[in-house]
C-alpha cells in the first residue's frame, strides 16, 4: 500500500530567500507526503553536502527516483533512505545533495504516515510515543553568522525548563523574545532581529548575558515557572588556527582561556545550556569542558558531531560533552538521525532536535523530537518558519494531528 509510484522534486524559497528542494512523495494506494531541506549558515565543517538546489534535484531525478518509484515503500523507512543512500553513492550525499535526500526521506515519512491515518510522531515513533514533549530552547539574543554587528556568541536561549506544558513553554519564549524588545528599547539599543528572529543588537556578551538574565527572570514571574537560559556559543566560527584561539571583539581566548569563560558564565548564570563552547576539532578540550560542569549543564556538540554516529562515537570514548544537536540535513536522513539519537540516548547523552537558520514551513522535527522522546528542541521563539514547527509541538499536545 505504501509503494512508492512517485517523486516529484522542484526549488522553492527558503526564509532567506534562497532556493530549497521541496519532495513530493506518493504511494500506490493514494499516500501523500511532502518535505522540504532548511538550509545552515554556520555549518560544521563535517556536514553533509548541501548542493545548489537545481543540482541536487537534477541529480537525484537521475540517480534516486529510479530506486524509489516502484521499488520501495514509503511506509519502511529504512528502506528509502538505504535507497537514497545507495543511489548517492558517497558518504556525505555530494552525489545527490543532503538536500535532495532530506526533503525526499521527511517525505517519504509522511506519505507512509498518510498511509497509516496516523500522526507522523506515531509513525516515526510507535503507539506508545506521544505523552513526552521536548522542552523548546527559544533563541531571543543572537549574532554571529546570524546577524551582522551583535553578538559573537551565536545564539542565547530561552529554557523554560518549569514549564507545565508545551503551550505554556512556547508562550513563555515568545514573552521572553518580547521583554528583551522592551529592556533594549529602555536601554536605547536599536536591534534588528537575525536569521532565526532572535534580536541582533549591537551590544557585547557581556551585556546581552545581563539582558537575558533579567528578561528571563521576569517572565519567569509572570508565568509562575522557572526558565532559564543557555547558549550556542558556534565556537568553531570564533575559532581561528592562525591566531591559535577564540576570537572576540575585546580579545582572543586561548583554549584553556575559553574553557574557563565557559564554567564561569555557567556558574555565575545557571546556564542550563551550552552548545559548540569549542571548536569542532576539539574533542578533548569538550571533554575537559564536560568533566567541569557537564553535572551542572547540558554540554551540547553540533559542528562536533554533526549528526554522526561516528563522531558521536568518538566523542562518546572521550566524554566530549552529553548532549547532541540532532539536525536530520547535517546527515542526510531521517534514519541517519534516529540512529544518532539512539547511540546518543544509550550512553546517557541528551538529544536536543534543531532547527537551521535557513529554515521552511516543515513540521518535521517537531514530530521527530516528540517521536524520539528528545527532551529538547531548538527552534526559534517567532517567525512563521519557526512558528510553524512550535506551533505544531501545541498540536501534537492537544491530540489535533
Ligand atoms: C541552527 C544553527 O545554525 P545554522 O543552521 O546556521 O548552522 C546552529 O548553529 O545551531
Ligand atoms: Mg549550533
Amino acid at each position: 500500500m505504501t509503494l512508492i509510484t512517485d517523486v516529484r522534486l522542484r526549488r522553492v524559497l527558503d526564509s532567506r530567500g534562497n532556493a530549497t528542494v521541496e519532495a513530493d512523495v506518493l504511494t500506490e494506494s493514494g499516500g501523500f507526503g511532502r518535505g522540504k531541506a532548511p538550509s545552515g549558515a554556520s555549518t560544521g565543517e563535517y556536514e553533509a553536502i548541501e548542493l545548489p538546489a537545481q543540482e541536487a534535484i537534477a541529480n537525484a531525478r537521475d540517480d534516486a527516483l529510479p530506486r524509489l518509484i516502484g521499488e520501495v515503500h514509503a511506509g519502511n523507512q529504512r528502506d528509502v533512505d538505504a535507497a537514497l543512500h545507495a543511489a548517492d553513492g558517497t558518504d556525505d550525499f555530494s552525489g545527490i545533495g543532503a538536500n535532495s535526500a532530506v526533503a525526499i526521506s521527511m517525505a517519504a515519512a509522511k506519505a507512509g504516515a498518510d498511509v497509516l491515518g496516523a500522526p507522523l510522531f506515531q509513525h516515526l515513533g510507535g503507539t506508545f510515543r506521544g505523552n513526552e514533549y521536548p522542552t523548546p530552547l527559544g533563541n531571543i539574543i543572537g549574532g554571529g553568522e546570524h546577524a551582522a554587528d551583535a553578538t559573537n556568541i551565536q545564539e542565547f536561549l530561552a529554557a523554560p525548563v518549569g514549564a507545565p506544558s508545551v503551550e505554556e513553554a512556547v508562550f513563555a519564549n515568545a514573552a521572553v523574545h518580547q521583554e528583551v524588545h522592551d529592556i533594549l528599547a529602555d536601554r536605547d539599543l536599536p536591534a534588528g532581529k537575525g536569521d532565526e528572529g532572535a534580536w541582533a543588537p549591537s551590544v557585547s556578551d557581556d551585556e546581552a548575558f545581563e539582558i537575558m538574565d533579567e528578561a528571563v527572570e521576569t517572565v519567569a514571574d509572570d508565568f509562575g515557572f522557572a526558565i532559564a537560559f543557555g547558549l550556542d556559543v558556534a565556537g568553531a566560527e570564533l575559532y581561528d588556527e592562525d591566531e591559535d584561539g577564540y576570537v572576540y571583539d575585546d580579545g582572543v581566548k586561548s583554549t584553556e582561556e575559553q574553557i574557563e569563560y565557559i564554567a564561569e558564565k555557567v556558574e555565575e548564570y545557571d546556564l542550563v545550556y551550552v552548545e559548540d563552547p569549542l571548536d569542532e576539532n576539539d574533542y578533548e578540550a569538550f571533554a575537559d569542558l564536560t568533566d567541569r560542569v557537564g553535572d551542572q549543564t547540558l554540554v551540547c556538540g553540533d559542528d562536533l558531531f554533526v549528526t554522526n554516529v561516528e563522531r558521536l562515537e568518538a566523542g562518546i570514548s572521550v566524554g566530549a560533552g552529553n548532549s547532541i544537536l540532532i539536525k536530520p540535513n547535517q546527515i542526510g536522513t531521517l534514519t541517519d538521525a534516529v540512529d544518532a539519537i539512539e547511540l546518543a540516548t544509550r550512553n546517557g547523552y541528551e538529544s536536543v532536535v534543531s532547527h537551521r537558520s535557513g529554515e521552511t514551513e516543515d513540521t518535521t522535527i517537531a514530530h521527530l523530537a516528540v517521536a524520539t522522546d528528545a527532551p529538547f528542541i531548538k527552534t526559534g521563539a517567532v517567525g512563521g518558519e519557526r512558528t510553524a514547527k512550535l506551533n505544531e509541538l501545541i498540536r501534537i499536545e492537544d491530540n489535533a494531528v
